[in-house]
């Protein structure tokens, strides 16, 4: 028999055998993230799903962090698969809307749950594994650094067009904020170089580069790349299928997931404290740095984005970015 309990932002639904479901919703009603755990595997599925672009909200930034901390509080679950439910798009990276013409009062609590949320994602005690199916632009890019490991989809996945004028879709990953007139915050920068070493990380930001999968691969700023052609019935692996939600069921035979699950079971078998113990060594710090900047950094993003320059720049980007969804 199958439990649901409900609470004012999350709900669970508990499920058969070992396997809990939860979704986390937003204020009108949807799902922003979906949540399956496994105990038996010791694996979580965090699926984003906030259409049309899995921008990232003051109230998505929450859900994340609120189901991240929900299957950490789960002794049995040791890593988990960050993932979306659009194929096309991984994160567009912060809501612009956030930033254009900001509330006062909201400004800084938008800016307080993104940096909770790298503090949460990047400290976690569960190895984090993305799926990196589509695009990850900017504040997307950075949620995929903030993992343990980085699968991302090589992009020859169906195509547009039809026939043999098929336009190939090549999803694209970076910083690049710059093309939009901003500067990324200095805690995100740093991790580009964390991730990628000094010299790329310096050109990278200084370009705003959006990096195609193989390029992305080659400098490290992925772990793997893999094709999405689904693969035969056959090549279903054991566990994967109820570990997606229901809206992602299709995704069973998709290499990529299926990548990205081996990879979390392999970290889900390694000795948990050694595990953790580990990636304190190389993440402790700049976590306290942050901790320690944090005011510091709210005021120095309230007071850039408010600027009457920088707002300028934003309305003009968001309404480039609507004429063009538009023209579709
Ligand atoms: C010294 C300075 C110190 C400190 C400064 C501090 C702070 C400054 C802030 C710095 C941090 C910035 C981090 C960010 O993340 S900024 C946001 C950057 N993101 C983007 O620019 C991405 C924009 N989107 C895209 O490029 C494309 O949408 C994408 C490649 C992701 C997908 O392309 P596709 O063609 O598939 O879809 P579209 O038609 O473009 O979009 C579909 C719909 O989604 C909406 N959308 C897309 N992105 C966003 C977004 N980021 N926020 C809100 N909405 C978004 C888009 O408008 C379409 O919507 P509809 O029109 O269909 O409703």
């Amino acid at each position: 028999m199958n439990t649901v309990i409900r609470s004012q932002l999350l709900r669970f639904s508990v499920g058969r055998g070992q396997q809990f479901r939860f979704s986390t919703a937003a204020a009108n009603g949807n799902d922003l993230v979906i949540g399956t755990v496994d105990e038996t595997l010791g694996i979580a599925m965090l699926t984003m799903n906030r259409p049309p672009a899995n921008s990232l909200s003051l109230e998505m930034n929450e859900a994340i962090c609120t189901s991240l901390k929900t299957m950490e509080s789960n002794p049995k679950i040791q890593s988990v698969i960050l993932s979306s439910s659009n194929p096309k798009i991984f994160s567009a990276g912060l809501d612009v809307s956030e930033l254009v013409s900001p509330h006062p009062d909201r400004l800084p609590k938008f800016w307080n749950s993104l940096q909770q949320l790298y503090l949460d994602l990047y400290g976690s005690r569960l190895a984090v594994v993305a799926a990196i199916q589509g695009h990850a632009p900017a504040a997307g890019c950075f949620l995929a650094m903030a993992c343990d490991y980085r699968i991302m989809s090589s992009g020859d996945i169906g195509g547009e067009g039809g026939g043999d004028m098929k336009k190939r879709f090549v999803p694209t990953i970076g910083l690049n904020e710059t093309q939009l007139g901003i500067a990324a915050p200095p805690w995100m920068g740093q991790l580009l170089v964390r991730t990628i070493g000094f010299r790329q990380a310096e050109l990278a930001l200084a370009m705003g580069t959006l990096f195609p999968p193989d390029r992305a691969l080659s400098i490290g700023l992925v772990d793997a790349i893999e094709s999405e052609q689904h693969g035969a019935e056959s090549t279903i692996i054991e566990g994967l299928s109820e570990l997606l939600p229901s809206i992602s069921k299709d995704q069973a035979s998709n290499p990529l997931m299926q990548k990205a699950f081996k990879q979390a079971t392999t970290f889900a078998k390694i000795p948990p404290h050694a595990r953790v113990a580990s990636k304190l060594v190389t993440r402790q710090s700049h976590i306290h740095d942050m901790i320690a900047t944090r005011d510091e950094d709210t005021a120095h993003f309230c007071g850039f984005v408010t600027q009457e320059a920088v707002q300028k720049n934003l309305i003009a980007y968001v309404e480039a970015m609507k004429s063009k969804s538009k023209k579709k």
